[in-house]
């Protein structure tokens, strides 16, 4: 059996057209949804990704606000530059690029995003939020793995769905969404004993661990929906350069249902929900 391929690129694109649609009705009452998005330093890959965002932006006809600071920004100029967007009424959503230099207390720079900005869903209202079932907004990978799922077909009712990683903005979220939905979540990490012995349960499973290809075909259910978070930079090899996710593709695509690939998946998902979120702040904002 091989897996049918869950493509998050056409999902995306059908997401995003809705999103400029909605985002044009808003500009036509007078509310142009706007987007801010702040990058520290110079990380190649953060930069690549905030571009990416920025053009989405511009194909939704979403205002943007682009802040490249330096590497050397000091604490109190990065939270005063949030505080100035908070204050803004042309931008409606606040995305500060994570992982932040060392020297700032990035706890600190998201509980300084106004919650009703806090497009990421990262702010302790959303995380709060999520966990009793009211946020603002929704963290845009675990959203996005959960639109993904829907658009599969997926049945979450009374399914076993097991997440590996324990992340505050991919595994501990998406195990809120999903256990919302009915499934039954177990929550595997770095310190899970036989690893394997909870992947090969599950219905669902959803690789969030950063460590490439960890996830091989002998550790997944036949049939599983197989949903790929990591992003990884092969560093050496034929490959190297290339992108590779948490799963062993060529191993798991012979044994689960459905898979998704990396590139390609996930990641455009993420950005068209940050697209959603973005809207649905702007939409509020005009009441
Ligand atoms: N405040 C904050 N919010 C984030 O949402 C956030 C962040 N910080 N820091 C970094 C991670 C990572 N992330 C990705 C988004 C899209 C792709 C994406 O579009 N990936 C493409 C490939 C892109 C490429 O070629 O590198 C794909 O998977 O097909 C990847 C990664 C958002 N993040």
């Amino acid at each position: 059996m091989t897996a049918r391929i869950l493509d998050g690129i056409a999902l995306s694109r059908t997401i995003r057209a809705e999103v400029a649609e909605r985002a044009a009705a808003l500009t036509a009452r007078g509310t142009r949804p706007g987007l801010a998005v702040i990058l520290v330093g110079d990380s190649a890959a953060s930069a690549v990704y905030v571009r990416n965002k920025i053009r989405a932006c511009t194909e939704a006809d979403i205002h943007s606000v682009f802040d490249h600071m330096p590497a050397d920004t000091t604490e109190a100029d990065l939270l005063a530059r949030i505080r100035e967007l908070n204050a803004d009424p042309a931008v409606h959503g606040i995305l500060v690029q994570l992982p932040l230099p060392p020297h700032i207390d990035e706890r600190l720079v998201i509980e300084t995003i106004a919650p009703a900005k806090d497009v990421d869903g990262f702010h302790l209202q959303n995380a709060g939020g999520l966990l009793t079932g009211t946020p603002l907004f929704r963290p845009c990978t675990p959203y996005g793995v959960m639109k993904l799922l829907e658009h599969a077909g997926a049945r979450l009712d009374g399914a076993e769905a097991v997440i590996v990683g324990r992340s505050n903005i991919v595994g501990k979220p998406q195990a809120l969404m999903l256990m919302q939905g009915g499934a039954t979540v177990t929550i595997c990490h770095s310190r899970t004993r036989d690893l394997a012995f909870h992947t090969r349960r599950a219905d669902i499973l959803v690789a969030a661990v950063g460590r490439p290809k960890m996830i091989t075909g002998d550790m997944i259910k036949p049939g599983a929906i197989v949903v790929d978070v990591g992003i990884n930079r092969i560093e050496e090899g034929p490959d190297a350069g290339k992108l590779c996710g948490d799963v062993d593709f060529a191993s798991a695509v012979e044994v689960a249902g459905a898979i998704t690939p990396v590139p390609g998946g996930v990641g455009p998902m993420t950005i068209a929900m940050l697209l959603v979120n973005t809207v649905e702040a702007a939409r509020r904002f005009a009441g």
